[in-house]
């Protein structure tokens, strides 16, 4: 891996090529002479800078190609700098690209030096814009999906997938432990659907007692039962327009799932003793921690029940599962309970951080903001401490192998690093005793983000 900016001179005359070459130091130089090899060195090189000849084979003389050759490049990587080179009285065509997206022009014939600022100005705008753009997402690591703070790859997977299936109107099952956000994905998936500006009902059907359930998901006429005064919509009903998400799905007793089921096969309900069925059009969002399927093996769960659930599936990955995720929420975490309730508390210590990292989160992010609010409050000083967190060690079962010990050891060190590094490579290299690239290699091998 090699640190040297690399600047693509496309280019057909191989005199001017040639000259291009030699009048660049500190960038390695990679020429083209066509769309096809331009593209190529593209795919292979990724360089943040490309001079471009707008005449290029087969229109030497026109700018086809070469607006082609711009069109093509800035759809594979918007964020290359091209700068286009403007023959006599071809002015035009070189506005003509900066409207489609080139950096900057230069006219030929060339002056070296002021083709090599435009180019070292490229470089420069493309250095900082990269930088720009990691710290942005750094600062607002998730697009508020549901609210939803994440910095990990496995989250943002899930996410993406919830954000696809939001707008067709199919059933979708979230699998997750407690506490990993499961009921945050479920309104966030309310929120980006059509159903959006309709009510979003939640219901906890392990929470409420079996005999309670039905009256709670159905409603009730009065005089049902004892104690029914008046007529009461269900939540099924209160949802209508909207969504519904039934958590712990698996807790619904085998009774109650047949009347689930022919709600959603014939969408109308009845009310606990009411006579006349009600049309309702309410989408199902549910979850569980169960394992759904070994329950319908059982007989505990209705097949068909389940596959009238579970027309989507998406597996929620445990707070342990996402690396980098807890260091980041804690941190949200902890600004949102010292603005509320210890002012004096502004940041983590490295041992609370180092502590995070290792921690298993039994209890996911409910754990976590539980653990970073009991922490605020005893903090004595500015900085909440491991000890605060009141963590005890990890359990260290015996790793597979050597090998397998030293890469977490080595994860752990380096997420630590950044972390304390404000994810800055130069400061977590020096935190590592390592160089820059050195470090980069660790981070692509353990394919851990920067
Ligand atoms: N990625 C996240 N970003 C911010 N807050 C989160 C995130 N994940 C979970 N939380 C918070 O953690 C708590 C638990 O989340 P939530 O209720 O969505 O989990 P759940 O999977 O539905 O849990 P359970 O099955 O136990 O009800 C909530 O206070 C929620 O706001």
């Amino acid at each position: 891996m090699t640190d040297t900016p690399v600047l693509l001179i496309v280019e057909d005359d191989a005199a001017l090529q040639r000259q291009l070459r030699w009048a660049f130091e500190g960038y390695r130089i990679v020429t083209a002479a066509t769309r096809a090899e331009a593209i190529e060195a593209l795919r292979l090189h990724e360089p943040a800078v490309v001079t471009l000849d707008l005449g290029l084979p087969p229109d030497p003389d026109g700018t086809s190609e070469g607006f082609a050759t711009l069109a093509e490049m800035l759809a594979l990587k918007p964020d290359t700098k091209i700068i286009v080179a403007s023959g006599h009285g071809a002015r035009e065509s070189a506005l003509q690209a900066i409207a489609l997206g080139a950096w900057d022009f230069y006219a030929k014939p060339i002056d070296i030096d002021a083709l090599a600022l435009i180019v070292a100005r490229a470089f420069h705008v493309h250095t900082l814009e990269a930088e720009n753009r990691r710290l942005a997402a750094r600062a607002a690591p998730a697009a508020g999906f549901g609210g939803l703070l994440y910095a990990s790859d496995e989250m943002a997977a899930v996410v993406r997938t919830v954000e696809r299936v939001a707008p067709a109107d199919v059933s979708v099952m979230l699998l997750g432990a407690s506490g990993t956000g499961k009921e945050l994905l479920a309104r966030g998936l309310h929120d980006h659907s059509p159903r959006g500006r309709g009510a979003f009902v939640a219901i906890n059907c392990a929470a409420i007692p079996e005999t309670l359930l039905e009256s709670e998901l159905f409603g009730h006429e009065k005089g049902a039962f004892t104690g029914a005064v008046k007529t009461t919509p269900g939540k099924i009903e209160q949802a209508v327009g909207g969504t519904l998400f039934l958590d712990e799905i698996g807790d619904v007793p085998l009774p109650l799932q047949v009347k689930l089921l022919r709600f959603l096969q014939e969408r109308v309900i009845e009310r606990i003793g009411g006579r006349k069925p009600i049309p309702v059009d309410t989408r199902i969002v549910c979850a569980t921690h169960q394992d759904l399927a070994a329950m319908v093996v059982d007989g505990r769960f209705r097949e068909d029940l389940y596959y009238r659930l579970a027309e989507i599936v998406v597996r929620i990955p445990s707070l342990a599962e996402r690396p980098g995720d807890a260091s980041l929420l804690a941190r949200a975490l902890l600004r949102r309970h010292a603005e509320a309730m210890n002012l004096a508390v502004t940041g983590l210590a490295p041992d609370a951080l180092a502590a995070i990292e290792a921690w298993r989160w039994p209890g996911n992010v409910r754990e976590l903001e539980n653990r970073i609010k009991r922490a605020v409050i005893m903090a004595d000083g500015k900085l909440v401490t491991a000890a605060d967190l009141d963590l005890a060690d990890p359990d260290v079962a015996l790793p597979l192998n050597l090998r397998s010990a030293r890469e977490s050891v080595d994860r752990r060190t380096i997420r630590q690093a950044l972390a304390q590094s404000d994810g800055n490579i130069s400061g977590a290299s020096r935190l590592l005793g390592v160089s820059r690239p050195t470090l980069y290699d660790l981070l692509k091998s353990y394919d851990l983000h920067g």
